[in-house]
């Protein structure tokens, strides 16, 4: 179920957004199964809890990569931010310093790195979309790493992009002044489409641009994206830092496994050697809490942020962060514990059936 505050702000953005940014926000892959399975499969899992412990305090600080963080709820990379509001990236990313959130900036931000960067204040980390010209990715990154980036977090699950019916027959199309504020001072006058197929995401990529990422920006590099324990290992394998389990939110590969079901796999695969992030269909303190004791290092939102902003600017995408941050020490507190090191496997019933 979807937290009150939540669903507000969702209701909020459809009713004021262009019908068109909203359905691109809000849409999926294909029949959006995956879409609709993902939310659902959080509350597939059941709890047991622990009784009479001191929870009067309930500590939600965590450390990520050696970052220290005041909850382990964190902003999903999100393209295109202006759409929602004004503001867009700079709005998301002081909500992030507000509620001491880790904030991942898209490849695709409609506002300039460094006045992202600006406006994070504090530990950020970069998504990576491999474009087709890689000197246009290496010097987003290279700008990235310079403007404070901590991490790099290169996006696996989107070699071409998942088609969204819904927005196929009004597709937005997103201005170029959004599209590639980030890309033109790179491409020396090009026209904005060629720059924009230049800055298309390159099918050929393989595992080798982790270690390539690695070499050019001196940074970690996590893998999102990954919903196999096998994959998560050859990432690791390839230098990654940690891997994110991810299906995109339903907007690649449709019939994709929902990321609660695939996370205790990779978690298992991974056996420590880094990070396991998630996210997808995050909606509540309860799915963070059976995300967090499967093993997650922090949970992602991706839509409730970008509704939160549709509706307040910095101020609803940090009242969403806050929201899911707060009702998530709610349940610990009745899961009994007191601390993020006290959430483990033994806290959760998977379903009886792998589907
Ligand atoms: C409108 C929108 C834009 C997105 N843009 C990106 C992106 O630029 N890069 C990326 O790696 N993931 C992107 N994602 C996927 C999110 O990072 C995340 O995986 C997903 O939204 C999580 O699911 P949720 O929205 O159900 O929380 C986008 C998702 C949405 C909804
Ligand atoms: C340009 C797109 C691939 C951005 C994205 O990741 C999305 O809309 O899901």
């Amino acid at each position: 179920m979807t937290l009150l505050p939540l669903q507000a702000h969702h209701d909020q953005a459809q009713e004021t957004l262009p019908p068109e940014v909203y359905e691109y926000y809000a849409s999926g892959a294909g029949a959006e199964l995956t879409l609709q399975e993902q939310e659902q499969a959080w509350a597939r899992f059941r709890l047991r809890p622990r009784v009479l412990r001191d929870v009067s305090t309930v500590d939600l600080t965590t450390t990520l990569l050696g970052t220290p963080f005041s909850s382990p709820v964190a902003v999903a990379p999100a393209a295109f931010q202006q759409l929602a509001h004004p503001d867009g990236e700079l709005a998301v990313a002081r909500a992030a310093r507000a509620t001491g959130s880790l904030y991942v900036c898209s490849t695709r931000a409609s506002r300039p790195l460094e006045d992202v960067a600006a406006a994070a204040d504090g530990p950020w980390w970069f998504q990576v979309y491999n474009m087709r010209d890689r000197d246009l990715t290496a010097a987003l990154v290279r700008r990235a790493a310079a403007a404070g980036a901590r991490a790099l977090v290169v996006t696996g699950d989107t070699p071409v992009v998942g088609i969204k019916r819904r927005v196929s027959g009004t597709r937005i199309s997103v201005p170029d002044d959004s599209y590639l504020v980030n890309l033109e001072r790179h491409l020396a006058g090009l026209p904005a489409t060629a720059a924009r197929a230049a800055a298309e995401q390159d099918p050929s990529a393989t595992v080798d641009v982790v270690g390539w990422l690695r070499e050019i920006s001196d940074l970690p590099v996590l893998v999102k994206g990954v919903l196999r324990g096998d994959e998560a290992v050859r990432c690791l394998d390839a230098g990654a830092a940690g891997v994110v389990v991810s299906n995109h939110g339903g907007r690649q590969l449709d019939r994709a496994v929902p990321s609660a079901l695939a996370l205790a796999e990779v978690v298992r695969a991974v056996d420590g050697r880094g990070p396991v992030l998630v996210d997808g269909g995050v909606r509540s303190g309860l799915d963070c809490l059976v995300a967090l004791a499967l093993g997650a290092a922090a949970v992602l939102v991706g839509r409730p942020v970008v509704w939160g902003l549709a509706a307040d600017g910095a101020t609803g995408a940090a009242a969403a962060l806050t929201a899911l941050t707060d009702d998530l020490a709610h349940v610990m507190a009745l899961t009994g514990a007191a601390s993020l090191a006290e959430l483990d496997p033994s806290l959760v019933v998977p379903p009886a059936t792998g589907w």
